[in-house]
């Protein structure tokens, strides 16, 4: 592979007597691996039920390497039911690595296409606050798909720019992660095409705006919480020197320890200029030569000791119960999620069930407050695909439950009307929710044996 000169040079003197392990695995094969969504399956059931063959990643416990050679794991009606997100493994790391209990308010700054923001959601399970956001507002759509996807109701998906998040934010979240836009040396091998983009825009380019982006962050950080930092690339400017930069401007930031893995490297320590040691070397460095993965670098800090962390969030003012449109409260005395506490929120036609306790959103540009429960049509309400997804098969009393096996399953997926008359009878009828072996996919209507497909056609199987 043709590796840039300087580049080159570079990782000579980082490297030293590792380069050439370091240059060698560029004649290796990437490595290929998927993380399971806990909030749907644990580890144990989801490898019961693999239909390819994984291997455990070591260092994340709910991460597996699949052979990318030889198997599509986002072609099984698994992957449509969101039992697993498909990730790098070293990428899965940083929302790994980033200690989130139910119940915390928690930002992903850099969200997009979602690889972190759909790990920190699962680990929520339901409870507390994820304000997921990209700059990029195209990006940004395909986040809030891989939110929806994972069942993730209790979210703000918004598309800003980090400075104008912190006004509505002042000192909010327990919990931020950066995973920040960088040079994307780690991702060489994966991709070819990054190596003509660090040639246009290099780690001078990006540690200007990551500096920018961390001294936002962390006055949306409340005391007492904690911040992980993190890039694909390999560049001290991007890295150790961003943390160097946020303890210089937030001096009551404190690095701290990770879960480490034999396969980690400590950061590049540095004293300050007043003598005091910074322990840059409790960060962490992958390297693709010392473990199976392709390249990251990450940074867990404290800001100042302040309160202890909440367990759970107590639920802040709440609003009163209000009518609801009759087709909707049939609709939802079905379901058995809790959708209390008044936070039902009717907009036009939509439904959305807001996530407790948060701000003033007057001038942030969004794209998903809450969880879309689904549209008021003529006197009839229609779920959404989005609370298809959060529910779990006991959660709704009219399933249709078919094996991954049978075609019917990728046919609905695809759109298509299903006979369904050997399953179940002609008398029944209204709203199912299809599932895959006890995983839902989607509504359907059920008239006469028969399922007109409701399944998302954005979505659908191509
Ligand atoms: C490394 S990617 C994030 C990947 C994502 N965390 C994941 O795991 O799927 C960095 C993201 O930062 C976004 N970005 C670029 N400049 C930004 C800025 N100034 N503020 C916030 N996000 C930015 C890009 O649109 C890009 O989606």
């Amino acid at each position: 592979m043709n590796l840039p000169e300087t580049f080159q040079e570079k990782m000579k003197v980082l490297l030293k007597e590792e380069y050439n392990d370091y240059i060698a695995c560029y004649d290796e094969p990437r490595y290929y691996g998927l993380r399971v969504n806990t909030k749907k399956i644990t580890e144990e059931e989801f490898q019961k039920i693999c239909p390819f063959p994984i291997r455990p990643i070591p260092w994340i416990e709910n991460g597996f390497y699949y052979d990318g050679e030889k198997d599509y794991p986002a072609k099984h009606p698994y992957y449509f039911a969101g039992l697993y997100y498909l990730q790098e493994p070293s990428a899965m790391t940083p929302a790994n690595r980033l200690p989130v209990e139910p119940g915390e308010r928690v930002l992903d700054l850099c969200a997009a296409p979602g690889g972190k923001a759909t790990e920190l959601g699962a680990k929520l399970k339901g409870r507390g606050l994820l304000v997921a956001n990209d700059i990029s507002s195209s990006r940004a759509k395909g986040l809030l798909k891989n939110i929806e996807l994972f069942g993730i109701g209790n979210v703000l998906v918004t598309s800003e720019e980090p400075g104008n998040l912190t006004e509505h934010f002042p000192e909010y979240f327990d919990k931020i992660l950066i995973d920040a836009p960088c040079s994307g040396e780690g991702m060489f091998r994966k991709d070819k095409k990054m190596v003509k983009a660090w040639e246009e825009h290099g780690p001078e380019y990006f540690s200007r705006i990551q500096r920018n982006i961390i001294t936002q962050a962390a006055s949306m950080l409340r005391p007492g919480g904690m911040l992980l930092y993190s890039t694909c690339t390999f560049d001290r400017r991007e890295n150790e020197d961003i943390i160097a930069h946020l303890l210089e401007e937030y001096p009551e930031f404190r690095i701290m320890d990770m879960e480490s893995y034999e396969g980690f490297t400590p950061g590049l320590s540095e004293e300050a200029a007043n003598g005091e040691e910074r322990h840059l070397e409790k960060t962490v460095r992958i390297f693709p030569h010392k473990m199976h993965g392709e390249g990251h670098y990450l940074a867990l800090v404290k800001k100042g000791e302040g309160a202890p962390l909440l367990k759970e969030k107590v639920g802040e003012k709440r609003g009163k119960e209000q009518k609801l449109p009759d087709e909707l409260k049939e609709f939802l005395q079905k379901i058995k999620i809790d959708l209390s506490g008044g936070r039902l929120d009717i907009r036009g036609e939509k439904v959305y069930y807001m996530p407790e306790g948060i701000p003033d959103l007057k001038g942030v540009r969004f794209l998903r407050t809450g969880l879309l429960l689904g549209e008021l049509k003529k006197n009839r309400f229609e779920p959404s695909q989005a609370l298809a997804m959060c529910l779990s098969k006991e959660d709704y009393p009219f399933t249709l439950d078919l094996p991954a096996k049978d075609e019917r399953v990728i046919r609905y997926l695809k759109g298509e009307t299903i006979d369904l008359d050997d399953v179940v009878s002609s008398k029944e009828k209204g709203w199912y929710l299809f599932c895959v072996d006890g995983y839902p996919l989607g509504w359907g209507k059920l008239a006469g044996g028969t399922l007109k497909n409701k399944y998302l056609p954005g979505w659908r199987w191509h």
